[in-house]
């Protein structure tokens, strides 16, 4: 089975060949299976999985529920007929990005497809950067600045706090540290401390004895441990708990640590290097990070500024990006707009190089072949919005759903909005994606998904 191919797991043989035949119709690589095999190794190289379960197999879903278990990390589409309420709210826990009640409605079908292809295209692209040893792009003042404080961070070994807007390119940054550093030999291990529940962290971080914890049958090493010689990432440090804190600040102070569960103390010659995009000045001074960790991490502080403040490499990254694309994806690009590249410029990139890198993707994919006319901006509050691209007087999703009506552009507006839903609650919840996952009652896991397949 060819990377992109929609895997459909269906069980009446008879329906499953005739969503196969629709999708088939509409231009989809697609092939179907009987429901339960999605969860075995056919399913490795598909790109989305649409999977369909009966409502009467009340309460659970357990083919979702084994994708779930299996750790799989593909895009779902859950299809089901006569679903209870609360197996959508299973489904949607578990990370199905949507949920299709039948008989099945194509558009909606196709629309979801969409999504989740450009989901799995995100997640894609970030699995292949981090394979390929990303090179870190920029010629703007500022960025060369940057630079040079990434080099005197290679050339010592002190703890680096890397602050700046999601997207901005800490992670990047932080690998370019690595591979410079006497450390580049050694591994580089990163986590991010909010994907990870607050009870999974300690035994993630530092590791577990046999029996720590329910399901914890043998030893097991933590990524401490893994980056042995290396180089740690903490990312998004500043949603670590004040308990965590106190944990980490204790490692950080002599090296050492314990596995959960196991009382002997261990050490590692681990190099720190923490990321947040908050303030973590404002939260010391309110009180929700300790100042001792603070200045622990902060050993050697880089921030790195917002893609608005540095157009002079608007128009570089999005040259790099479209040749990243067509190398990637087998896509001829041939080139890119004055009017596109104008409209880049004067837009203010809220999500950053990642939301840049979302945009061309997305204009690439939809164009394929030839020029790139326009990006898919998300249009939000005026302002925001570059040249010609504003809501009409008024603002509001009544002229967002007139807008895109008079200008054809329905198609994408479901995306539009949960863009914009999602940008606000970003600046409601000042980036807490922990808080915003609990009030929308989605997992963290799809909310990570939603908010990178619109660049935010
Ligand atoms: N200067 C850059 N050159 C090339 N690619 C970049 C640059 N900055 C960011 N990117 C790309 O943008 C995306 C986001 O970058 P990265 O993950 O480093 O951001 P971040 O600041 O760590 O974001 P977050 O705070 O949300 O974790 C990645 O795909 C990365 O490769």
């Amino acid at each position: 089975m060819s990377g992109n191919v929609i895997l459909i797991g269906w069980d009446c043989s008879a329906q499953g060949k005739a969503v196969e035949r629709l999708l088939t119709a509409q231009g989809l690589a697609c092939e179907h299976r009987p429901t339960q095999e999605v969860v075995g190794p056919v399913s490795e190289s598909a790109e989305v999985l649409l999977v369909r379960e009966s409502g009467t197999r009340a309460p659970g879903l357990p083919v979702l529920q084994a994708l779930h278990d299996s750790g799989n990390t593909r895009s779902v589409i859950l299809v089901g007929d006569r679903l209870l309420p609360e197996q959508v709210v299973q489904a949607t826990r578990m990370g199905a990005l949507d949920v299709l009640p039948e008989p099945l409605d194509t558009d909606r079908l196709m629309a979801a497809l969409e999504q989740a292809r450009l989901s799995s295209l995100s997640a894609h692209v970030d699995e292949v950067i981090r394979e390929d040893c990303p090179s870190i792009l920029g010629s703007s003042p500022k960025m060369v600045e940057v630079f040079k404080q990434l080099g005197v961070a290679a050339s010592n070994d002190l703890n680096v706090l890397l602050t700046g807007e999601t997207g901005v390119g800490k992670e990047v940054s932080a690998y370019c540290i690595h591979r410079h550093s006497a450390r580049a030999g050694g591994p580089y291990v990163a986590i991010n401390c909010t994907a990870i529940p607050e009870g999974l962290l300690e035994a993630e971080l530092f590791g577990h004895a046999r029996g720590a914890y329910t399901n914890a049958v043998n030893d097991g090493i933590g990524k401490i441990e893994a980056a042995e010689g290396g180089t740690l990432l903490l990312d998004e440090i500043g949603d670590m708990s004040p308990t965590f804190q106190a944990k980490l600040l204790r490692f950080l102070e002599d090296k050492h640590f314990h596995r959960l569960g196991d009382a002997s103390a261990r050490s590692a010659d681990v190099r720190i290097i923490a990321a947040t995009n908050r303030n973590l000045l404002a939260e010391v001074e309110a009180g929700r990070f300790r100042r001792d960790l603070y200045y622990r991490l902060a050993q050697f502080p880089i921030s790195i500024p917002p893609l608005r403040e540095r157009p002079d490499d608007i128009r570089s990254l999005v040259r790099a990006f479209v040749a990243e694309a067509n190398l990637r994806l087998g896509l001829k690009i041939t080139e890119v707009s004055e009017e596109a590249e104008a409209a880049a410029l004067s837009y203010h990139w809220p999500g950053n190089v990642r939301e840049l890198k979302n945009l061309v993707y997305q204009a690439a994919v939809r164009t394929r072949v030839g020029g790139i006319t326009g990006f898919p901006f998300v249009v939000g509050a005026a302002g925001e919005c570059p040249a010609g691209h504003e809501v009409g007087s008024g603002g509001g999703l009544e002229s967002l759903v007139k807008r895109a009506v008079a200008g054809g552009q329905v198609r994408h507006l479901l995306e539009e909005f949960e863009a914009l839903t999602l940008r606000s609650l970003l600046e409601a919840f000042e980036g807490n994606r922990s808080r915003i996952s609990e009030e929308l009652g989605i997992s963290r896991n799809t909310l990570r998904a939603k908010l990178k397949v619109h660049g935010l």
